[in-house]
């Protein structure tokens, strides 16, 4: 059995819901979820620049994160387990701006997201998985951030039944201080008057 790279555009403009090269045999199993020709021949021409995997228990919630600063476009796939992934659109000039989407990744779908540049992104742990990243900028630690989980502007529903109920999330210290989406906005502002615009050129921190 063989199935083709197959690239399906979101609603949120730049993100991609991508399945991979799969092909299977009397051994196994072969996925192929990167392959710079065939994402350049679909308008996707980030340079790949980092990798790195997260591993983490059921429960785990990591959101909603992004970096100020080198913006980081990233491809995310679930190698090993279940998440449920939320994309948030940061972009203020985006007739989507603040507006998330929620997809299943698993081992099982092979499933992959392409989250943009100016994106904050996020899971919550369906069962004990390991998530593939592969990115378009370094990370950068000063400018690493994000915003709460739970921020009730943004309002994404996370499946939490899933784990038990929300009292069972598993999560560092770091996000349960993350800011909100009216200080994400208020940081934006002071960005647009002394950086010149937001999202349409890359910061050089
Ligand atoms: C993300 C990252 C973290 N680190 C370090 C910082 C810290 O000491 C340790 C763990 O970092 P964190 O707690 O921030 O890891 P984590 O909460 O898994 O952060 C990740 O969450 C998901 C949702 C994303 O989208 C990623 O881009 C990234 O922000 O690893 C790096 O050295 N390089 C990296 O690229």
């Amino acid at each position: 059995m063989i199935e083709r790279f197959n690239f399906k555009k979101l609603d949120l403009q730049g993100a991609y819901l991508i399945r991979p090269f799969y092909s299977t045999d009397e051994r196994g199993g072969f996925i192929k979820d990167f392959n710079i020709e065939v994402f350049y021949k679909h308008g996707i021409t980030h340079e790949l620049k980092e990798v790195f995997y997260t591993i983490s228990k059921k429960g785990v919630i990591r959101a909603i994160h992004f970096q100020l600063g080198r913006q980081q476009a990233k491809l995310v796939r679930c190698v090993s387990g279940h998440i449920y992934d939320v994309i948030v659109d940061l972009r203020p000039k985006s007739e989507t701006f603040g507006q998330w989407r929620g997809f299943d990744l698993s081992s099982e779908n092979r499933n992959e997201i392409l989250v943009p540049e100016y994106f904050g992104h996020g899971y919550l742990v369906l069962e004990d998985s390991v998530v593939s990243y592969k990115c378009a900028e370094v990370f950068y630690s000063e400018g690493d951030s994000g915003i709460m989980y739970n921020d009730p502007d943004i309002n994404i529903f996370w499946p939490f039944e899933k784990i038990g109920g929300v009292e069972e999330i598993i999560i560092s210290d770091k996000d349960q201080n993350l800011m909100s989406f009216q200080d994400y906005n208020n940081l934006i502002q002071k960005w647009d008057s002394k950086r010149g615009e937001y999202g349409e050129s890359k910061y050089n921190n």
